[in-house]
């Protein structure tokens, strides 16, 4: 059942429309993250949701309802932003307990909720440590479940994990998965990083000038970007122009074998750097002189510049990757190759 929509929603700032024509659903229990580079919209969208911004048009629906006219502490809806504002002058417990209240429980049936929020975070017994004393993994704890406290029907995080480091991001990202899947929470969440969105998401928007550029799981919108700008959002570079006929691309590169059904004529090209394979020398492919090549852990980032084209990104393994400098030859796995589907 679809618990949030949003219908045509424009905001406008003078003549700019900073949400422009956005047409999104969230179903019950879905985690749908919200991504794109800084200024696309991203937050400005969740205001609106939580009645903190008016729409220029449009409308918002929350299981059904019209929230126009509905004020923010009405729509039932639990915020958490970036810097987490805990109140520095309360306890741990305080600033839970401050969630709770937002619903109106009372002080005994609170003490127990409240420790039965920190449990769930992983914060079991920290209710009378200063918040001062915590580190930002444990305020940005705190914080969820302060948010989580009034059993808000949609929950909504805005870089939810910004501020600490990327070891502590992908563990809690990780956590705040299992949390929520155990809860049944529906979530809207807005960051701009894409690891994040993938890892947290069961649905990833991609926004870009208060557009929506794609909408799809973590998988398809990683296996299959829509378009220039999502592809090299995520990180990948090797896109080119190219004319496609009959299962072959013509490329600065030369020519590159597409997947099967791939559309034709003038588009763009992605070959993910995975797709760039390494040939033993003496074999045919595009010669490159190896530009960089940077130890990733799993394996090793090559920079190849090749005699024409681009600079191509290509991954091996760490056994036997060249040295800067190096001649190699390279060819393409079809299935790593993407047309675009649409313009830049
Ligand atoms: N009240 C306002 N008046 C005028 N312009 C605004 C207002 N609020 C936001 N904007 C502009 O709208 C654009 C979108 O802002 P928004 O905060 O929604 O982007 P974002 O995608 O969340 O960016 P970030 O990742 O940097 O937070 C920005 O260019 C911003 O300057």
């Amino acid at each position: 059942m679809t618990l949030l929509r949003l219908d045509g929603v424009s905001v406008r700032f003078g003549d700019r429309a900073v949400v422009d024509a956005v047409d999104l659903e969230v179903a019950e229990h879905e985690i749908v993250c919200v991504l794109g580079p800084s200024g696309s919209g991203k937050s400005t969208l969740l205001r609106v949701v939580a009645g903190l911004q008016p729409v220029s048009a449009g409308r918002v629906l929350l299981g059904d309802a019209d929230q126009a006219a509905v004020p923010v502490h009405r729509r039932g809806v639990g915020l958490m932003f970036q810097d987490h504002q805990l109140f520095p002058h309360r306890d741990v417990g305080g600033n839970v307990a401050f969630g709770l209240r937002m619903r109106g429980a009372s002080g005994g049936s609170s003490a127990a909720r409240v420790e039965e929020l920190l449990e769930l975070v992983g914060l079991p017994g920290a209710g009378r440590r200063a918040v001062a004393s915590l580190s930002g993994g444990e305020q940005q704890r705190v914080a969820l479940a302060r948010a989580l406290a009034p059993s808000p029907r949609l929950l909504m995080l805005d870089e939810p994990l910004g501020q600490l480091d990327r070891g502590l991001r992908e563990r809690l990202v990780v956590e705040l998965r299992s949390l929520f899947s155990r809860l049944g929470t529906t979530v809207l969440a807005v960051t701009h990083d894409q690891g994040e969105a993938f890892a947290l998401a069961d649905r990833v928007v991609v926004m870009r000038d208060g557009r929506i550029a794609q909408a799809g799981t973590p998988l398809e919108v990683w296996q299959r970007p829509a378009s220039e700008f999502v592809a090299r959002f995520l990180g990948f570079e090797n896109v080119v122009p190219a004319t496609v006929s009959g299962g072959a691309a013509a490329t600065p590169w030369g020519k590159v074998p597409v997947p099967a059904g791939a559309p034709e004529g003038e588009r763009r090209l992605l070959i993910r750097p995975v797709g760039v394979r390494l040939e033993a020398a003496g074999t045919d492919g595009l010669s490159c002189e190896v530009a960089s090549r940077t130890f990733r852990g799993t394996h090793v980032a090559l920079l190849l510049r090749p005699g024409a084209g681009p600079v191509l990104e290509a991954e091996c393994s760490l056994a036997g990757a060249p040295a800067v400098g190096d001649r190699v030859r390279v060819s393409f796995t079809p299935s790593e190759v993407v047309v675009l589907p649409d313009g830049p």
